[in-house]
């Protein structure tokens, strides 16, 4: 069965339904026969005199957008886990082509990653009046993000604001059509529980000790200030969405050097909530034990100081999660398939597919340690629960014609 929605950008106060089938226009969602029409006449638009007009956008609702959040600070490495996260359903992703250079939006075939830096209410100027950093809920506008990616998740497109990070201004929206599955990632992804409450998935990146550097153009000085300034609006706002996230990826200095001070070596945790639908988490040898498990010998080759992971039941910000460790780092990627192949659940389409996507973006960041194993884990994961619920859309939907 397939929604259409009727969109026209002079009505936008009223919700009416439409009763006989009108014609339809087929969208990028096509070759579904239309039997129900529902009109939408919400504002999904700052500018709705260039909304989408007169438009009906047809979905069908087995193929609806998924929504996945991603939530971290800002230089928490968000951008090379969507670079990760798009390459396991293959394709680059890159930004709309022939917009706004300055776009913090990417798309590739499956994925369109949106930031949601493009819901800041208040310009860089704006918050420097008002006196309030960007992590402050009043210099962001979670009312249009609701509205927005609500909209999308029923298939309608939407013109998004750009927040443009080199001049600090809001820019022009740009159109996202519905894709097969929206990331949304910045601060607040699980900050408002109207936007929440429409993630199928939700990820909470927690690098408490590493923050922007010099890519923006900021002095050290100007970077440890900021990141004081900061600390209170995170603790605050952004740090207690670690609560809501279905996996969170930890990283902490390494316990293999004893009293480390170069946080070169890290120990980084995987925690998966359990219950979550269409998410299996992932273990080590045996479901539900505990486990301790040092890899180096004869199939692994590990120098100082070494790699250990651990797995087991433990609890999480009041939850019942699992939790998959891995301290140290690779020496040899290409033996990663040695601790692969003692991994379970971990949704892989054949034998060693975490190892090949490793080694493909051998020269990502974190491509030596838990960091980049537990993205590309998640990855999958999250590839698998897309499959998952567009195949139990389609069974709901035999069920309910049979
Ligand atoms: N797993 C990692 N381990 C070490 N460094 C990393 C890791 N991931 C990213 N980095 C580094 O951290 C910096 C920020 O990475 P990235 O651009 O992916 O983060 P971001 O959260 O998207 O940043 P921003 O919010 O500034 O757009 C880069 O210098 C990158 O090389
Ligand atoms: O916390 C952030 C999310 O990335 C940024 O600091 C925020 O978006 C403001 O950006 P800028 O410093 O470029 O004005």
């Amino acid at each position: 069965m397939a929604v259409c929605t009727i969109y026209t950008a002079h009505s936008l106060n009223t919700t009416s339904q439409i009763t006989k089938p009108i014609k339809p226009h087929f969208g990028s969602h096509q070759k579904q026969q239309i039997f129900l029409f529902t009109t939408s006449k919400r504002i999904i638009t700052t500018t709705p005199s260039r909304a989408l007009g007169s438009d009906i956008s047809c979905v069908a609702e087995e193929q609806k957008t998924i929504v996945i959040g991603l939530a971290a600070d800002s230089g928490c490495g968000k951008s090379t886990f969507m670079r990760r996260l798009t390459s396991v359903f293959g394709g680059a992703a890159e930004p709309p082509k022939g917009g706004n250079p300055d776009s913090n939006t990417l798309i590739s075939d499956t994925t369109t990653v949106i930031c949601l830096d493009d819901y800041h209410s208040l310009d860089r100027t704006g918050r420097k009046k008002k006196g309030v950093t960007a992590l402050d809920p009043r210099a962001n506008d979670f009312d249009l993000m609701y509205e927005q990616v609500k909209a999308i998740k029923e298939g309608i497109a939407v013109e998004k604001p750009i927040y443009n990070h080199v001049s600090g201004l809001l820019d022009p929206p740009e159109l996202i059509q519905p894709p097969k599955i929206l990331v949304i990632e910045g601060l607040h992804p699980m900050y408002d529980s109207r936007v929440r409450d429409l993630l199928d998935f939700s990820i909470y990146l927690d690098i408490s000790n590493e923050r922007d550097m010099a890519e923006r153009g900021h002095s050290l000085e100007s970077i440890k200030a900021s990141i004081e300034a900061r600390k209170p609006d995170f603790d605050a706002y952004i740090d207690p969405q670690k609560a809501f996230a279905d996996a969170v990826i930890e990283v902490l200095p390494t316990q293999l050097i004893p009293d480390d001070n170069e946080g070169k070596v890290l120990r980084v945790r995987l925690i998966m909530k359990e219950g979550v639908k269409f998410f299996e988490p992932v273990y080590l040898f045996d479901e539900g034990s505990t486990i301790s498990w040092i890899p180096c010998g004869r199939k692994l080759t590990c120098s100082y100081p070494g790699i250990k992971f651990a797995y087991g039941p433990d609890s999480y910000k009041g939850h019942e999660v699992s939790v998959l460790e891995m301290d140290g780092q690779f020496d040899r990627l290409d033996e990663l398939i040695y601790v692969e192949s003692h991994l379970s659940n971990i949704s892989t389409k054949f034998y060693g597919e975490i190892t090949q996507q490793m080694l493909k973006h051998a020269d990502f960041p974190g491509s030596n340690n838990g960091t980049g194993l537990f993205q590309t884990i998640v990855g999958l994961k999250i590839r698998d629960l897309f499959e998952q619920i567009v195949t139990s859309r389609v069974g709901a939907l035999q069920s309910a014609k049979a």
